[in-house]
């Protein structure tokens, strides 16, 4: 006799690929139309679903699992951040939750790197001149960006997407610098030449490019504060790839705009979609809308690892992406 399949709710349009798979193997609920769920929309899923497959755009909060119907056992994370899931509540309620680590990780270093060469060299300005047709020809002097390669990169979390920016930073010629919950082992700090900070403060008084990739948790909400903002030098650059909240966006705007810092690379916002009308008209800030992991591999990789996690959890086996509260 078959076993009835589970009722799987996808929040967001998922590449076809995933899709198909999914609706083979689940009783797959697809939102067709891609539009961001609303909470009552989410509430409603949580009720009928076991398990529901949201995306880092969809809050999975203590008010929505309130709602959760007794059937829903899996929240299956299309996402390798979890801080828009109440990992605790969901725990507590016995609801487990997975995430899609490892799988984007080269792309979202890849596009850090872009944004650590763009801002100091100037690109966006460049390519601004060019559309505008005004370009009237080289000089010497014209549109001066200034070099990354010999410069100190201080990286906020060495995890998985820190370690591989530094590869790639490494190959660029800058110092790896480092500030991370808990110092890696010696092998990987050899490997990347890397220097350990204990002191965040410190180290961001001394880098020439800051580049954030710790995830957002109750701990890391505004670690880049205001206070900390000011510690860093007037020339030097922030990238953030990792989570909008982890600074003060507003501070970081006005030191922008009255010249304390000399640029910032941003792929990440604190009130997505909405982005500080004063860093759209900045021209020493390049801003992308959350493209870091946006590759079509990367999106088909994740959906491979949302389909394990939920295959082997309704298995009966502990899901390889399971994430606990006390992971955060
Ligand atoms: N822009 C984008 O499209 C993407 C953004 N991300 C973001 O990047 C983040 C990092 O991803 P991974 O490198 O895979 O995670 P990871 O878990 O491998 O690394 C995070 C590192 O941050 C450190 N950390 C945690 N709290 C800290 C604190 N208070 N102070 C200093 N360090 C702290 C951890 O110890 C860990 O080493 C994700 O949580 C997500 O928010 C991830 C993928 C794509
Ligand atoms: O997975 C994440 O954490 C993202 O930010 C989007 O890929």
């Amino acid at each position: 006799m078959s076993r009835k399949k589970p009722i799987v709710f996808v929040t967001r349009k998922l590449p076809d690929v995933v899709e198909t798979r999914m609706r083979e193997l689940f009783d797959t609920r697809l939102n067709a139309d891609d539009h961001p769920m609303t909470q009552a929309e989410l509430t409603a899923a949580v009720a009928e679903a076991d398990v529901l497959v949201p995306t880092v755009t969809d809050r999975i909060d203590a008010a929505v699992l309130a709602k959760a119907g007794p059937n829903l056992k899996l929240i299956a994370n299309f996402g390798n951040g979890v801080d828009n899931i109440d990992v605790e509540s969901a725990n507590n309620r016995g609801i487990a939750v997975t995430n899609t680590p490892g799988v984007l990780t080269e792309d979202t270093a890849d596009m850090t790197m872009a944004l650590i060469l763009a801002v100091p060299r100037r690109m966006s300005e460049g390519l601004k001149v060019m559309e505008s047709g005004e370009w009237t020809g080289w000089s010497p002097t014209f549109m001066l960006g200034r070099r990354i390669w010999g410069k100190r990169l201080g990286i906020i979390g060495m995890g998985r997407i820190g370690q591989a920016v530094a590869r790639r930073a490494l190959a660029f010629g800058m110092s790896i610098h480092y500030h991370n919950r808990r110092r890696v082992p010696a092998e990987i700090e050899d490997r990347l030449e890397a220097t350990y900070w204990e002191s965040l403060d410190q180290m961001l008084a001394r880098m020439d490019v800051v580049s954030i990739h710790c995830p957002h948790t109750p701990a890391t909400y505004h670690l880049l504060s205001g206070r900390r903002l000011k510690l860093m030098k007037k020339e030097a650059y922030l990238v953030n790839t990792a989570r909008g909240e982890v600074v003060d966006e507003n501070t970081l705007a006005r030191m922008l705009e009255a010249g304390d810092l000399a640029g910032a690379g941003l792929d990440v916002f604190e009130h997505e979609p909405a982005v500080n009308p004063k860093l759209v008209k900045n021209d020493h800030v390049v801003l992308l809308p959350h493209l870091g992991s946006a590759t079509l591999e990367g999106r088909i990789d994740m959906g491979e690892k949302v389909i394990i996690n939920i295959k082997t959890f309704m298995d009966g086996h502990r899901p390889p992406d399971r994430v606990l509260p006390s992971m955060l």
